[in-house]
């Protein structure tokens, strides 16, 4: 037994009114025939407790610190708890859930860096109701990147990675509005992407030359500049740099056509230039199965790819199968890593 078999996965609570607690009850249940890692979920015992109860799921829960929470995984599910001090509504989402949703996620991000933790998983959160309280992040990713400042006092420029069986793929820009897009798109952004997913793809998932095919921003890639100019005058340039430095990045090439099947044989990942330009080939090719990573960080993290689903919460409907998929993303991860160092 390697010293991270002692180790519990964290997986902070996302927003309490979603499906974050039924997946993670579902999974729990499930976890024998899964073969789950063990994990601690971070955040308020009260609300798993009213979950279990709504989705008719016998769930003994054992609050712990992250050191007793192997040992209990397989009987009961551990829990580190982190009060919300409000009641919970399912699929009724409030701004006063948000304090106790963002100190679920520092706690949860603390254990790693306190070597509690071998990794984090998340659950969905809310972005607009936690905008509504003042949160200064687009999501977790950029989040993530903060707290990791605060424990090390180094930077991090954090990448979207969504993971799925038929193909991986990234988004230089996030949570931005689609006019701001081209503005956002530089050649530096572009290398330092690539530069942290070839990084990353190596030392974290194995891949000993990692291809990233390169999306153009316009129509057929621009069409040699009759339909735009970002293609020629932007991303070209930045894949020349890349290639320089041997990262084996390729394009511009034109979206709608990279992500059949045998296009996708080609490269390990694919690099887009805005949010829906990788998630929708993601999520339309596996929501079931893919998972959110993110790279360029300290320690690690994962998360379903799918967000809060408030419209199902509470009904036994949700299915655990994204949040399995990236608690063992997490798992395998953090096993290859210490298997390296
Ligand atoms: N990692 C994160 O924290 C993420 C958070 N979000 C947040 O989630 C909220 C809702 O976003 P939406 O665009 O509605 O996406 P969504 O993924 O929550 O829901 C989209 C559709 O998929 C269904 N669905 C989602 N997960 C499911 C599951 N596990 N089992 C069965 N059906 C499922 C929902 O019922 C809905 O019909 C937003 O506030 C967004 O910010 C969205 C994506 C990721
Ligand atoms: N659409 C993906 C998403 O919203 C996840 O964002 P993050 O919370 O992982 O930054």
């Amino acid at each position: 037994m390697t010293f991270s078999d002692n180790l519990p996965l964290a997986l902070s609570q996302g927003d309490p009114a979603g499906i974050g607690p039924d997946i993670a009850l579902t999974a729990w249940s499930n976890r024998v025939e899964l073969q789950l890692p063990p994990f601690i979920f971070v955040g308020d015992p009260a609300v798993l407790k009213v979950r279990a109860r709504e989705l008719d799921l016998e769930v003994p829960l054992k609050e712990t610190d992250a050191e007793g929470a192997v040992s209990a995984f397989g009987s009961a599910m551990p829990v580190l708890p982190v009060s919300l001090g409000v009641d919970v509504v399912a699929g009724e989402p409030h701004v006063a859930n948000a304090k106790g949703t963002i100190a679920a996620i520092e706690t949860a991000v603390d254990l790693c860096f306190a070597g509690k933790a071998r990794a984090m998983v998340t659950n969905p959160i809310a972005k607009s109701v936690l905008y509504e309280a003042g949160f200064g992040f687009p999501g977790h990713t950029e989040f993530l990147a903060e707290l990791a400042r605060r424990h090390t006092g180094e930077t991090y420029r954090p990448v979207m990675m969504l993971a799925g069986p038929k193909v991986r793929a990234v988004p230089v820009t996030i949570h931005i509005p689609i006019k701001d897009v081209p503005a956002a798109l530089t050649e530096e952004a572009i290398i330092e992407t690539c530069r942290i997913i070839a990084g990353d793809l190596k030392a974290r998932f194995g891949l000993a030359h990692p291809r990233l095919a390169v999306a153009g921003l316009n129509p057929h890639a621009g069409e040699s500049g009759a339909i735009g100019h970002e293609d020629e005058d932007v991303i070209h340039p930045a894949i020349m740099k890349l290639r320089d430095e041997g990262i084996d990045a390729f394009g511009p090439l034109p979206a709608d056509t990279m992500f059949h099947d045998d296009a996708r044989r080609r490269y390990d990942v694919a690099v887009c230039m805005y949010h829906d330009q990788a998630l929708i080939p993601v999520k339309a090719l596996g929501f079931d199965d893919s998972v959110n990573v993110t790279l360029g960080l300290p320690f690690i993290r994962t998360s379903p790819d799918h967000g809060t689903a408030f419209g199902i919460a509470g009904k036994g409907i949700a299915r655990a199968d994204s949040l399995v998929a990236a608690l063992k993303l997490a798992d395998e991860i953090s096993r290859k890593t210490e298997a390296k160092s």
